[in-house]
């Protein structure tokens, strides 16, 4: 095809005069996920029909949102592979594949899945989830350069999208959960040269500090943290503010998460928890505010930065608004990270409210699970995780992807706790005795909501709210034509009227949808597109569609007339399991509590799949032949399944194996009782029941225990 114009600087500063093209990770530098796009508005959008489809070759999980140039689709999908279609058609053009090593996975804390690139002239930029930044030519989509970001030793994964202004590339990583030290970097775009790099919390001051924001930094921690990594991994924003030529992260939670185990005799552990401004040409430190000061829940900051111009107390101001995991939406002035407000939009029980005096939050007795165990709202998943907010000048709402959800948290203390590698560190149980009573209770009187919820910013108030059915849902795109579109977990897209929240439009995706839609137009036609398939640590630890497995990947676009149709989904039949073992009760127990603490980050609580990677139920025959040489010597590592014979020998794998074909009867009788075997409905009712039941599960998965 043609060879559309570089995407210069100039290009992305002035997105919004060509609306048809979707450059960046929230479309402009602004990040607002809002589209001047009106084609398809209130009054034509009951037209909307499916245009194409585009099918990857796997189903472990997209988080991409995809970038559009002059008519080219640019999208990643598991294992950070690339690929370019034709925005009109979804004709392939070509796919980069990275190679990342499959035994990658074990420390990958959410599945092999990706956001999505940026582009800069004619060149993508790509984080694979080992921790390479690799640019890609955009037009034959062969390698340009490429460099390691992270030390290999280390389990450090890269999942969010680099950004890029200025002929710098931004790219940070993930990994606190297995103990990492979090950073930014920027890289030179053209060559790959590293420019700087920006380290969010302390090292050992026995090395010497990178900077002075290093050594003010450390006078808030206490202990050794730098053994345990101490977190802070700059996993998902970055921002830069062209009006203000400065550079915003959102700086992730510690490590581990305890903070009495990571920091003893406290602190605020800067720069946890905080958005942080730089300067995007040195990555020297300019201002931060603190949002969770001795961040204890995996409160991270990560969550999507949006800049906008908003009226508060009868002034305009520039500002970041922000609503991450811990609950509250934030206002914070760009200019030096003045908090202006910071308004709960979901249940919070963590802090009663911020003192606007000290810009502190006032912290709720009892609830850091300090010898005593707690149920906390929002839970580690956050009020709203990675999934995309949007924010329309239009309304001045907020659209935000919610999750109104409880967990509890039980402390591992010291001496009790050792550090792992290649484990979850974060020094908490999660439900397990003695407090199991307590939590099902308090479960039970809130059990897990999730809505799209309309946030007005200039009043700090909800607008509205459009309750879902089912917990972890997508992304959110707003647009011109006074439109919210999202995705849903349980397999659809909607839209909404942007001011009152009312369903226009749905359509049966087939599968969850997990990352924000984005809107472009090709030949003057409007297409909305989104990628949709079930991945990430969400929707793995509630296991729906566990039993219909899921189609592989796709990006699904929209036009209005559009005539296509998906191929019916047709669920696989499920083997019968095995024989029940002769293996006594207490060692089947145990192989469960072995599967818990190895095996359930991926394949799922009490071994309820979410249907991405393989279902220990579901096992066909050959599988259970060949178990013990898949979990020890890395029969299938080449497809994600890492070898365990560093942590398990023959015993302990024929518990679990025992444990996996229990589950396995046990579910085949339910399925047998219910008929849940295909009928969707049946299985969203029972969400509630099986969420308790990961709630509820042995305490040994968060590790650190041993
Ligand atoms: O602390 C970290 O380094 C880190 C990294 C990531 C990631 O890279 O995806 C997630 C989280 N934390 C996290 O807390 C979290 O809830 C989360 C959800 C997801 C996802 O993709 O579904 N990733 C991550
Ligand atoms: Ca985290």
């Amino acid at each position: 095809g043609e060879v559309s114009l570089p995407v210069s600087g100039q290009r992305l500063l002035a997105a919004d005069e060509e609306p048809h093209n979707w450059l960046s990770y929230g479309r402009d530098y602004l990040e607002q996920r809002f589209s001047p796009l009106g084609q398809v508005n209130t009054e034509t959008v009951s037209s909307l029909g499916l245009a194409w489809y585009f099918e990857s070759d796997n189903h472990l999980g997209t988080e991409t949102t995809p970038l559009v140039v002059d008519g080219v689709m640019y999208f990643t999908d598991a294992w950070s592979t690339a690929y370019a279609v034709d925005a009109a058609t979804g004709a392939f053009i070509w796919k980069f594949d990275p190679h990342v090593p499959r035994a990658k996975s074990i420390t990958a804390c959410c599945g092999a899945i990706n956001r999505g690139m940026a582009v800069w002239n004619n060149s993508l930029f790509l984080g694979t989830l080992d921790g390479r930044l690799v640019a890609i030519d955009r037009v034959s989509g062969t390698e340009r350069w490429s460099v390691q970001t992270t030390d290999p030793e280390q389990a450090y994964s890269i999942t969010g999208a680099p950004r890029v202004a200025k002929g710098l590339v931004y790219i940070g990583n993930g990994g606190s959960e297995f103990g990492t030290r979090g950073y930014v970097s920027a890289y030179d775009a053209e060559t790959g040269e590293m420019r700087w790099r920006f380290h969010t919390i302390p090292g050992n001051p026995a090395d010497g500090f990178e900077n002075a924001a290093m050594e003010q930094a450390a006078a808030t921690w206490n202990g050794q943290w730098w053994k345990y990594g101490g977190g802070g991994t700059v996993w998902d924003t970055i921002v830069y503010d062209p009006e203000l030529d400065q550079l915003y992260i959102g700086v992730g939670n510690g490590a581990p998460h305890n903070r009495r185990l990571r920091s003893p005799g406290g602190g605020d552990n800067l720069f946890l928890s905080s958005v942080v401004a730089l300067d995007p040409d040195t990555g020297e430190y300019l201002w931060h505010y603190q949002e969770v000061p001795a961040e204890t829940w995996d409160y991270t900051a990560t969550q999507q930065i949006a800049l906008a111009d908003i009226h508060w107390n009868g002034e305009v101001r520039k500002v970041i608004v922000h609503a991450p995991k811990a609950g509250f939406v934030y206002l914070i002035d760009r200019r030096d990270g003045e908090l202006l407000s910071a308004e709960a939009y979901t249940t919070v029980s963590w802090a009663s409210h911020y003192d606007m005096d000290s810009g502190r939050p006032v912290e709720v007795e009892g609830q850091d699970y300090d010898g005593e165990s707690a149920f906390v709202f929002p839970s580690a998943m956050g009020g709203h995780n990675w999934h995309p907010m949007a924010y329309s000048p239009d309304t001045g709402y907020l659209y935000i992807p919610e999750l109104d959800m409880g967990m509890p948290f039980d402390e591992i203390s010291a001496p009790d706790y050792k550090h792992l590698k290649r484990h979850f560190n974060t020094g908490y149980k999660i439900g397990g005795e003695p407090a199991s009573q307590r939590f099902t209770e308090a479960f039970m009187q809130h059990l897990p909501k999730a809505s799209l919820l309309a946030w007005d910013v200039s009043r700090a108030k909800v607008a509205w709210k459009l309750p879902h059915p089912n917990v972890h849902n997508g992304g959110v795109l707003a647009t011109a034509g006074s439109l919210v579109f999202q995705g849903t977990s349980d397999g659809r897209l909607l839209a909404v009227r942007a001011d009152d929240g009312s369903v226009v439009w749905t359509f049966n995706t087939q599968n969850s949808v997990l990352p924000g839609p984005v809107t472009y137009a090709v030949d003057g036609e409007q297409y909305i597109a989104v990628a949709v398939g079930r991945g990430g640590v969400l929707t793995s630890n509630t296991g729906q569609n566990y039993h219909t497995g899921n189609p592989n990947n796709r990006i699904m676009a929209f036009k209005l007339k559009g005539n296509a149709t998906l191929p019916a989904w047709v669920p696989p039949e499920r083997p019968l399991p095995p024989a029940r073992t002769a293996m006594r009760e207490e060692d089947i127990a145990a192989g469960h509590q072995l599967f818990d603490r190895f095996c359930a980050r991926c394949h799922g609580a009490n071994a309820i799949g979410d249907g991405s990677v393989p279902d220990m139920r579901y096992l066909e025959p050959v599988w259970h032949e060949n178990f013990q040489a898949v979990v020890l010597e890395g029969l299938m590592e080449q497809a994600g399944m890492p070898r365990f014979d560093d942590v398990l020998d023959a015993a302990d794998v024929e518990k679990i194996h025992a444990f996996v074909i229990e589950r396995a009867h046990e579910d085949l009788a339910l399925r047998t009782e219910t008929g849940w075997w295909a009928d969707l409905k049946d299985e969203l009712a029972d969400l509630s029941a099986r969420a308790l039941a990961w709630f509820l599960r042995p305490a040994a998965q968060s590790g650190g225990d041993e």
